[in-house]
């Protein structure tokens, strides 16, 4: 088990996905190949009562494993979390689980397979995970799912990464999500171009071949400072700090 997350090397694409080098200064050399080698699940730690959901998760962990994809996702092995992980780990696949102490512990998580990191928080389990996956993707899942899922593409927007994000809509779980979207931007809340910052297929392989050919949302206004993932990291600590000092 690692702590921290020190012992995760990050991906070149990541890397390049969150607008930086590896170091400072750092020389990314990005090799041909798969687009990317490290995908971060968002998924349910509940089953939920369609078997359909069950399968959708074990399909993307067998797809995950036919492509040479690692598996990065939240330790554990309860719900659909469990399902995804199996189907990797038992593929021979990569599973890296990204869990906080207090979580850790059989009787809340159940026996994780594969890498496990241990981190000391949620909010370091979420920085972990995104810094750590070249692309995204959510299986049906509750408010956890949600919160991870919209950070993600909260991020995108504000330009702190480029790396692909994807909805798994098995059999129409985020329809209402996706409608909830149209709503906003036709309100105003959400600018046009951004509604396809994120992209959705029913099914496993659409949805990675869709993650695969993703194209950046252009930013519109070119004077929107693009941010950059250790600024961002730099005044959360800061934050945190001036918090624990009060
Ligand atoms: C908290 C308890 C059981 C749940 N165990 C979890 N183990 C690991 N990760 C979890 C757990 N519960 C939630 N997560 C994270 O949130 C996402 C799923 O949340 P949802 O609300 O079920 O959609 C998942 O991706 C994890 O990152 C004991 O009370």
């Amino acid at each position: 088990m690692q702590g921290g997350g020190g012992g995760m090397e990050e991906t070149p694409a990541a890397a390049k996905n969150r607008g930086g080098g590896v170091g400072e200064g750092a020389a990314v050399e990005v090799q041909e190949g798969p687009r990317f080698r490290r995908v971060c699940v968002f998924c349910g730690s509940s089953s939920g009562k369609r078997s359909s959901y069950r399968d959708a998760a074990v399909e993307l962990g067998k797809e995950l494993v036919a492509r040479g994809m690692d598996l990065v996702y939240g330790g554990g092995s309860l719900g659909l979390m469990g399902e995804v992980s199996e189907a990797v780990h038992k593929g021979g696949g990569h599973v890296i689980g990204i869990i906080p102490t207090t979580l850790m512990g059989k009787e809340i998580t159940g026996v994780t397979v594969g890498e496990v990191v241990a981190v000391s928080g949620m909010h370091e389990r979420k920085a972990a995970m995104a810094r750590n996956a070249d692309a995204f993707i959510a299986l049906p899942g509750g408010y956890g799912t949600l919160d991870e899922l919209l950070e993600v593409i909260a991020w995108a927007q504000l330009g702190i990464h480029t790396k692909p994000v994807g909805l798994l809509n098995v059999d129409g779980y985020y329809d209402f999500l996706l409608a909830f979207i149209d709503k906003a931007v036709d309100d105003g809340f959400i600018r046009p171009s951004q509604r396809h910052i994120f992209v959705s297929a029913p099914d496993a392989r659409d949805l990675v071949r869709k993650l695969e050919e993703y194209v950046a949302v252009e930013e519109e206004d070119p004077a929107t400072p693009k941010l950059r993932w250790e600024i961002e990291q730099a005044g959360y600590k800061a934050t945190l700090q001036a918090g624990i000092a009060r």
